[in-house]
């Protein structure tokens, strides 16, 4: 008898439980039961009715097992099915994949854990190190051009260009932020954090890698409002590189590094960065106290609040935890993994097998996801996918309406994913695909109407609607479904959620709808 299968989608099926019990039962080891030498005619009637019934839920339990084997057989059909993340930066592409990792893979997401603790505190200081840049007043109104911190370019100034990470702190065009008018403590705390620039510095090269080009530079600049950008290159622009896990993600970028070394080269640098590690944790560890003061003190916030810097939902923003984050034995927890930021520049393949030791839990079969960097120069490689793949989930980050790309200033954000949306819609070699629709950072878009921010002053359509989460979101979700109406390549269902993808349960629902699709498409059948 075949064995029962558990299953993530919601189909009619016997539970194991009671299956072993029917399976272990007298009556379906001995059948037929064997006839009584003496038997009276009464007896045998009732044998025969006995036998009868038998066979009536004998034949059930078949034709439902029938159909779990139906179900498994198109479940299973999934391997070889491939999921492409498409939408601009920043909209949660690689959030979207770690949710799936996470769901699939709690073992090694949980195992790989620690790789993140330096991308996390490198959003950490980056987030410190850009405070303290506009705590310099020669920052306001202008931009960083001429502060302490900037590094010529633009600056972590706010109206200021991209900053990138190496040359701030370099050339002081004006005098340092304790020489001018703030409080001493907060000269104290400023003069206390100073190490950790040199911090920045070390784990950039350690995340980014040495060998930075300007194109990677330019990758991991960033919106002069809002917190720095760091981004992984994963590979040569041109190819996919294939991960099993974030693991083999920075190990990639390590070989690539030193592919030019000797073993023992690549061992001494090993051994550099472990020593680097450390030291970067015990100063993180030293300033944890003082990062926490600068975050609470009511200059700074004040400075923000003018500035019209909200920190607080920036990609990357860990400051309200950091006393822990800041701990020498921190590790990172699935929520922090979650809200870490690294830019995504290259195509990824990853692929995320589903733990399990019995077929039961489907051990042998994996997801293939590809994840794409959604900077404009990053898109013209998503094409490739086009023809191989099964479901795309798309996302729109929602929040950003009145937000411009860090790429192109004139571009409204907004703007730019009905755009892509549109294209990918109405493209012909992806009319047989199935479009998941996420409306993403539903969390940030209720904050920002919360606090007064008007939608229709930003999207003017929208008029004198309810400036209220469920109403713009409604209305959004009403422009993407037009757009697909009147756009797609061929007539099809959508299937749209509104998402805040740090929220792993409410992202259980996009797993599960995902998996749904990829089970019983007919594509994937
Ligand atoms: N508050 C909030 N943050 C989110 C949400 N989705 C993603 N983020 C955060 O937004 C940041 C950007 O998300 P990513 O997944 O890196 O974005 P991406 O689309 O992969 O960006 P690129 O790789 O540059 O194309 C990360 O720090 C996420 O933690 C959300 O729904 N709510
Ligand atoms: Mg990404």
């Amino acid at each position: 008898m075949a064995k029962v299968m558990t299953s993530a989608i919601n189909i009619p099926r016997l539970n194991k439980a009671s299956n072993d019990a029917i399976k272990h039962s007298p009556t379906v080891e001995q059948w037929p039961p064997p006839a009584s030498p003496a038997e009276t005619p009464v007896e045998r009637e009732l044998r025969l009715e006995t036998e009868q019934e038998a066979k009536r839920v004998s034949d059930a339990i078949d034709a439902s097992l029938q159909v779990d084997r139906e179900t498994i057989r198109s479940r299973n059909a999934h391997i070889g099915a491939k999921i492409l993340l498409l939408g601009q930066a920043e909209s949660g592409k690689s959030t979207i994949l770690k949710n799936f990792q996470l769901h699939f893979c709690p073992n090694a997401f949980h195992a790989e854990a620690l790789i993140w603790r330096p991308v996390i505190h490198l959003n950490l200081v980056r987030s410190v190190n850009f405070i303290l840049g506009i705590v310099s007043p020669g920052n306001s109104g202008g931009g960083g051009g001429g502060s302490l911190w900037s590094n010529g370019g633009g600056g972590y100034g706010p109206g200021g260009g991209a900053g990138g990470v190496s040359g701030y702190g370099a050339r002081a065009m004006s005098p340092p932020p304790w020489e001018r008018g703030i409080s001493d403590e907060l000269k104290r705390i400023c003069i206390s954090l100073t190490p950790l620039k040199q911090v920045e510095r070390s784990l950039t090269a350690r995340i980014v890698g040495s060998n930075v080009t300007d194109a990677t530079i330019t990758s991991y600049s960033y919106h002069p409002a809002k917190a720095p950008e760091i981004s992984i290159r994963s590979s040569d622009h041109s190819h996919t590189s294939r991960m099993y896990g974030w693991k083999s993600l920075l190990r990639f970028r390590r070989d690539s590094m030193s592919s030019h070394m000797s073993l023992t080269g690549q061992r001494e640098r090993e051994r550099q960065w472990e020593e680097e590690d450390s030291s970067n944790r015990r100063i993180i560890a030293a300033c944890g106290k003082d990062m926490e003061s600068l975050w609470r003190n009511e200059e700074v916030q004040r400075k923000l609040i003018n500035e019209e810097i909200s920190l607080k939902e920036q990609p990357g923003f860990f400051l309200e935890d950091v006393v822990r984050i800041a701990d020498e034995e921190y590790v990172p927890t699935p929520d922090d993994v979650l809200r870490a930021r690294v830019s995504t520049i290259g195509p990824e393949e990853h692929r995320i097998p589903i733990e399990g030791n019995n077929i039961e839990t489907g051990n042998g079969r994996e997801w293939v996801i590809y994840d794409v960097g959604g900077q404009r120069n990053q898109r013209a490689a998503w094409a490739q996918f086009f023809d191989d793949v099964t479901v795309i989930i798309f996302l729109a980050p929602i929040s950003a309406f009145n937000m411009a790309l860090a790429e192109d200033p004139s571009v409204n954000r907004l703007a730019d994913s009905l755009k892509i949306w549109r294209t990918i819609c109405a493209n012909k070699l992806l009319a047989n695909v199935d479009l998941i629709l996420l409306l993403n950072k539903i969390d940030i878009l209720d904050k920002q109407l919360k606090k007064g921010v008007q939608f229709a002053k930003y999207v003017t359509s929208y008029k004198d609607r309810p400036n209220k989460t469920e109403d713009v979101s409604r209305y959004l979700l009403d422009m993407f479904h037009n757009l697909h109406k009147q756009h797609s390549a061929k007539k099809r269902k959508i299937h749209p959620h509104l998402t805040c993808a740090i929220d792993t349960k409410a992202t259980g629902v996009v797993i599960t709808h995902s998996e749904y699709l990829l089970a019983f498409t007919s594509r994937s059948l």
